[in-house]
């Protein structure tokens, strides 16, 4: 499993060390899941942006995750780090925020499924917060059909969940023929249709999630492959060191110049190196959309300006990737790295 944390590797890590000399170690007497199955009365409530009091109250070490307990990001909290206190946050901002004020000392963020594609919000996210990548893991998603205790399928009229949840099942939910409503989280919809009582809408969450909010479970396995898995990635105030002896990724984000080939020769800066690339993605550049250029005789011309997510299987402590990066830094207009951190090579 991939873990930045209670591994005890040779990834020595800044910023656990730093938690453990404030004494936010994790304790071994309660898991995550203890948390989760005590009953929705006694759940946290989620932080919200207001709480900004940094009442670090224990000695366990501490980590964020957008939704309520049972989310799917909950579990990829403790797949992570397994002794930790999952801390469910209203939203993703929130539990960013938790990190850089010290309430918390990781935040979880799901970045992409092998259904559903990227999670491009989150993308956004990692540009807009100064956190560090420094773990990923890999987690099966199963996703349920929830309701009321008495509601069956043919009573359904419409679903509620996560957006990617709705996607995943969207076979399932097609022959159900009802109305797909986007939340938050996935166990965020189960809090909502057990809390308002609906007889009319299920919700896809977690078969954790109807244990916590007193929902039956209709269906299992309703994703539309049975390999559904989502990857998650850890950030932290402080990155990571880097090592070579064992597998690390790197993911960078950069933007080039307008012309021919420029995305081809950004690329084989790693081909030339033989360092395998294991996603790319683009977004649009927000801050700065659109690039104006003036080839003289049209005029100015405006084009889309993009941002490239590219992860790589190389540690930055590699002379071959800091060498992938010098080169690229010659061309690049910005470049950014998110972070260096051990590859989940974990069956997921
Ligand atoms: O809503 C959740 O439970 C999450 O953790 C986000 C999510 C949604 C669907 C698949 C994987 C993660």
């Amino acid at each position: 499993m991939a873990s930045d944390h209670g591994g005890g590797g040779a990834a020595a890590d800044a910023s656990v060390n730093n938690a453990v000399g404030l004494g936010l170690r994790a304790s071994l007497e309660e898991t995550t899941a203890d948390v989760a199955c005590k009953d929705s009365q006694s759940l946290p409530r989620p932080l919200s942006i207001s709480d900004a009091s940094g009442s670090v109250n224990g000695s366990r070490f501490r980590v964020a995750y957008q939704g309520l307990p049972g989310a799917y990001s909950e579990a990829a909290a403790a797949k992570a780090y397994p002794n930790c206190e999952a801390v469910p946050c209203e939203q993703f901002d929130t539990a960013f925020d938790a990190v850089e004020r010290w309430l918390v000392d990781r935040a979880v963020l799901p970045i992409e499924n092998s259904l559903g594609g990227s999670i491009h919000r989150n993308y956004d996210l990692l540009l807009r917060h100064n956190l560090h990548i420094v773990g990923e893991v890999k987690y099966a998603v199963r996703h349920c059909l929830l309701a009321n205790p008495g509601v069956k399928k043919e009573d359904l009229k419409r679903v509620l969940s996560h957006p990617q949840a709705l996607a995943q099942c969207e076979t399932t939910l097609a022959k159900l023929g009802v109305v797909r409503e986007s939340v938050d989280d996935t166990a965020g919809a189960a809090n909502f249709i057990a809390a308002h009582k609906l007889q009319d809408a299920g919700a896809v969450a977690s078969s954790l999630a109807a244990e916590i909010y007193g929902l039956d479970i209709l269906a299992r396995d309703i994703q539309d492959d049975s390999d559904n898995i989502t990857r998650f990635l850890m950030l932290a105030r402080e990155p990571i060191i880097p090592v070579i002896d064992r597998p690390f990724k790197t993911s960078i984000v950069f933007s080039l110049e307008e012309g021919p080939g420029v995305l081809f020769k950004a690329l084989a800066v790693f081909a030339l190196r033989d360092i395998n690339l294991t996603k790319i993605e683009s977004r649009p550049r927000k801050n700065k959309p659109l690039r104006i250029t003036d080839d003289g005789s049209n005029g100015p011309l405006k084009y889309f300006d993009y941002l490239f997510y590219v992860d790589f299987e190389a540690s930055m402590a590699s002379h071959n990737a800091q060498n992938a990066l010098r080169h690229l830094k010659e061309f690049a207009t910005f470049l950014k790295v998110l972070g260096s951190y051990p590859r989940d090579m974990s069956e997921a």
